[in-house]
């Protein structure tokens, strides 16, 4: 089974340059001053700044984690990046299936779910990244898209331990909305019972993730809906002082 740890996950997307490295040094130190109070926390920024990053980290409560992985270990595949390549560089997780990929980069449900087996085979955790359009949330089908996403791309061999699943709705994603807490519940609790009747007990363990603007003042109340082990954020990541903050709303 997973730790019971909730996990707090920042994710920079192509945001980051050098100079950033100093807002994951101050995140490194609120961590190991106990301001995160016992969470697990995993920031990924881009790739050029992922080697540095986890060094800066290395032997610290902060986790660096990549944004993608390719399925293939290593040859002929220009400009990506594979999951022993990240575990190499000092990461421990790597998101795979982010709506962004799969909208802009072609990310199939099996594409995902070779990503994330990738990931396991490096002893990299996947966060795998689920969720409905808006046009598919208007139309009432967020329960059927999330459990095809969670059939055809969530490895039948994932461990509670290697994986978590985020349920991010693309139209809360940068968008300032956020879904009830009701619906969050309602997702997050057939998320679980998909995830029992696909992997058994692993499933019962598996940190449930919710992302998309997930900011300090909703932060609270996001992490106490039932089965929300954790929250994946984007830009509120950015800033050590805002990802701290939401840390700190946890109840
Ligand atoms: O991976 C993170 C999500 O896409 C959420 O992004 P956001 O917090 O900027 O809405």
């Amino acid at each position: 089974m997973a730790t019971s740890r909730p996990l707090l996950a920042g994710n920079w997307k192509m945001n980051g340059t050098r100079a950033s490295l100093s807002e994951i040094a101050a995140l490194r130190d609120a961590v190991a001053a106990g301001r995160t109070r016992g969470a697990d926390v995993l920031i990924c920024p881009p790739f050029t700044l992922v080697m540095a990053a986890a060094d800066l980290c290395a032997g610290t409560g902060l986790m660096i984690g990549g944004q993608d992985c390719d399925a293939h270990p290593a040859g002929a595949s220009t400009g990506d990046v594979s999951a022993e390549m990240l575990r190499d560089a000092g990461a421990g997780a790597v998101i795979v299936g982010h709506s962004e990929r799969r909208a802009h980069r072609g990310d199939t449900d099996a594409v995902v779910r070779a990503k994330a087996e990738a990931a396991g085979r490096a002893g990299l955790m996947a966060i795998l990244c689920v969720g409905e359009t808006r046009a598919e949330h208007d139309r009432g089908e967020t329960l059927r898209v999330i459990g095809r996403q969670i059939d055809d791309s969530v490895p039948p061999s994932a461990s509670a331990a290697g994986l978590a699943l985020a349920y991010e709705p693309v139209w809360a994603i940068g968008t300032g909305v956020v879904p009830s807490a009701d619906d969050i519940a309602t997702v997050h609790a057939f998320m679980r019972r998909r995830l029992r009747s696909l992997l058994g007990a692993e499933g019962g363990g598996v940190r449930l993730l919710y992302g998309g603007s997930v900011k300090p003042d909703n932060a609270a109340e996001v992490l106490a809906v039932e089965h929300v082990d954790g929250v994946l954020v984007g830009g509120a990541s950015l800033k050590e002082a805002e990802f701290l903050a939401i840390a700190e709303a946890r109840r």
